[in-house]
């Protein structure tokens, strides 16, 4: 029973997720169904990027989700006509189907003052807020502020210098005279916990607020993978060469631009073989390695030699052949 009621529920969750993806897309792709969806939806605002928050109890804040009538109010009362609702930005779909959407009021000029106390709320410079926000909630705060920030620094086409136009849902910026269509960007970082088995590595910058400690990040160069960027930058600044990536998860991150978050765990460990996962490891020389090539893969059940090697087309083959090369010119120099 208890099984059934979960995958009832998961099932639900699934068709739930499935639709608003696809709503959201749709909203993305057609101006007009998505003005439509604004006048129906929730609006979060922003003044100056700074989101308006409500406080449930002394410890706990959160975004406050107001109709478009309630906005259109809130800005009649402040002074304004109302036409700035349309610069709303799509940042998702809530769980009654409610399309979500964000607008920076600090544009208007109008008092940020006057319009918080209009709806009950206060704006909160979003670090702080950050640790303050419900789970759920934060991300969703973090991707609108990054939203309106990326619309205020690419207005203008950097081909041509002219100004580009935004689709309602403000998902991409195209410039009429380039065509060049411009999308949301995150700038890729790594960021990693060093282990010794026995103590994690953390380090602060001094930017940081006093006594805060993180784990090491850095933004990856063009070109480099996941695993060059994170060994470079732990090279870079602790001096150390780590030995096992093992990938966590990843995330949106809004300061001070926006950062996708590649985070991984990575050991500076002595060679420690973990039986669950390996039967053996052990160091080969070059005569061996020269040896187990020779071997002709794959070899057949009953000859099977004590080594022999992945085939031509994996790329363990190539790393093992590059180190082999490597032994060779340095036996030569
Ligand atoms: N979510 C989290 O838990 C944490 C997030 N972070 C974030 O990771 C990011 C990177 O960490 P850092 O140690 O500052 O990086 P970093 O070690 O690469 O140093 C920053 C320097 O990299 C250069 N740089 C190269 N590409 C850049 C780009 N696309 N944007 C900006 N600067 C670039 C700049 O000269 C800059 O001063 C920061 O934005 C920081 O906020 C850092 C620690 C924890
Ligand atoms: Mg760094």
């Amino acid at each position: 029973m208890y099984i059934l009621c979960y995958l009832c529920i998961q099932s639900i969750r699934y068709c739930f997720l499935y639709c608003s993806r696809r709503y959201i897309n749709r909203l993305k792709e057609n101006d007009a169904a998505c003005l439509s969806a604004l006048q129906n939806g929730h609006i979060f605002l922003f003044h100056r990027l700074i989101p308006l928050l409500q406080c449930s109890d002394p410890e706990t804040f959160r975004p406050i989700a107001l109709t478009y009538s309630e906005v259109q109010s809130v800005l009649h009362k402040c002074g304004s006509d109302g036409s700035l609702l349309k610069e709303s930005i799509l940042i998702g779909c809530s769980e009654q189907n409610h399309a979500q959407f964000c607008l920076d009021v600090g544009k208007s000029m109008l008092d940020s003052f006057s319009i918080a106390q209009n709806c009950k709320g206060t704006f909160m410079d979003l670090r702080k807020a950050f640790f303050l926000l419900e789970g759920a909630e934060a991300p969703l705060v973090a991707k609108a502020q990054a939203l309106l920030q990326w619309h205020q620094i690419n207005r203008f086409c950097g081909a041509t210098g002219q100004l580009t136009q935004r689709n309602q849902a403000g998902s991409q910026r195209a410039c009429s005279s380039s065509s060049i269509v411009y999308y949301p960007k995150m700038s890729p970082v790594v960021i990693v916990l060093v282990s010794d088995g026995k103590r994690c590595l953390l380090g602060r910058q001094s930017s940081f607020p006093r006594g805060l400690y993180s784990a090491l990040a850095g933004f990856c160069d063009m070109g480099e993978t996941l695993e060059e960027a994170l060994r470079r930058e732990v090279a870079e600044e602790v001096g150390l060469e780590v030995q096992n990536i093992i990938y966590s998860s990843s995330q949106h991150w809004p300061f001070p631009h926006s950062s996708f978050m590649l985070a991984c765990h990575a050991t500076v460990s002595p060679l420690n073989v973990d039986h669950l996962e390996l039967e053996d490891a052990r160091w080969f020389t070059e005569e061996e390695i020269t040896c187990a090539l020779q071997v002709k893969a794959p070899p057949w059940r009953d000859h099977r030699p004590a080594v022999w090697l992945p085939p031509k087309h994996a790329v363990a083959h190539r790393l093992i052949m590059e180190w082999r090369e490597q032994q060779h010119s340095q036996d030569t120099e």
